[in-house]
């Protein structure tokens, strides 16, 4: 059974069916890209999993239990995390701060005094910016940080609730191309290295055919098409909704090696 199971989505904001009858899978270890033109509601879908959206029919199972309207907090503690493409960190705080701040958050917590909270789930927060390459930068405020690294450390944010499945809303966007690249190899890493699930969307073609496992179509709401890079790149449906946006399809040498 695939971690993620979305079925018949539908969500209509007054007259536009911002999704419309919508059904994928995300097997547990994958990356999965979820593209489609502006406005074809990649953002619904998102906001609908998480559960900042109720859906109007069809169902999200997790692991085989339904979380459709369960709420952003209920659906976060059933393992469902997110990244956001405004930055989450504070800049005025260090590094290990930020992380050491999610993990409270995630333990509940962030009611206490914050002084105390220095002491709080350091060796975590060590253990969670090593494994995102930030390290030696821990005593370093996040305001001073490069852009790459800030996406960096709130990976490492994410990834303190432990989820089953994260959900990364343009996580290279405004990001240099190598930038992008080493933010997505991380991403890859960590999904094989801790079985999570990762539903990403993208406007560069580029990540997205070189990183995602999968790839599924939004268009106007409906999906209309779910497969590798291979698959999408000739799939004429895609090519027409695409058609005049710039994006190009042509294969690339070296993709997929990443
Ligand atoms: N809260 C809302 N109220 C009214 N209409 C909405 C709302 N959210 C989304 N929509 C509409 O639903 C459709 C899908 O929007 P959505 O933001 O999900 O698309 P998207 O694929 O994320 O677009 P983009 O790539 O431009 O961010 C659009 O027509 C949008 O105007």
């Amino acid at each position: 059974m695939s971690l993620l199971q979305v079925s018949h989505l539908s969500k209509a904001f007054g007259g536009v069916q911002a999704l419309d009858d919508v059904s994928f899978e995300l097997p547990a270890g994958q990356l999965l890209a979820l593209i489609g033109p502006n406005g074809a509601g990649k953002s619904t879908c998102f906001n609908t999993i998480n559960g900042q959206h109720k859906p109007d029919g069809g169902a999200v199972l997790l692991d085989g239990q339904d979380i459709a309207g369960l709420g952003p907090r209920r659906i976060s503690r059933r393992g469902v995390g997110r990244t956001f493409q405004v930055s989450a960190a504070f800049h005025s705080m260090t590094v290990l701060e930020n992380v050491q701040a999610a993990l409270l958050s995630h333990h509940r917590k962030l009611g206490q005094l914050w002084r105390p909270a220095a002491r709080y789930y350091r060796d975590e927060a060590m253990q969670l910016l090593q494994q995102v390459g930030m390290a030696s930068q821990v005593e370093r405020a996040c305001g001073v940080l490069a852009y790459g690294d800030i996406k960096r450390v709130e990976l490492a944010m994410a990834l303190s609730s432990q989820p089953r499945l994260l959900l990364m809303d343009e996580p290279t966007a405004g990001m240099a191309a190598h930038e992008r690249n080493e933010l997505m190899a991380l991403t890859r890493q960590l999904v094989s290295e801790r079985g999570i699930s990762v539903l990403f969307t993208e406007h560069s073609m580029d990540v997205v055919f070189a990183f995602a496992d999968r790839i599924i179509v939004l268009a106007r709401g409906r999906l209309i098409a779910d497969g590798v890079a291979a698959d999408i790149r000739r799939d004429a449906q895609v090519r027409e909704v695409y058609f005049g946006s710039g994006s190009t399809f042509e294969d690339k040498p070296g993709e997929g090696e990443a």
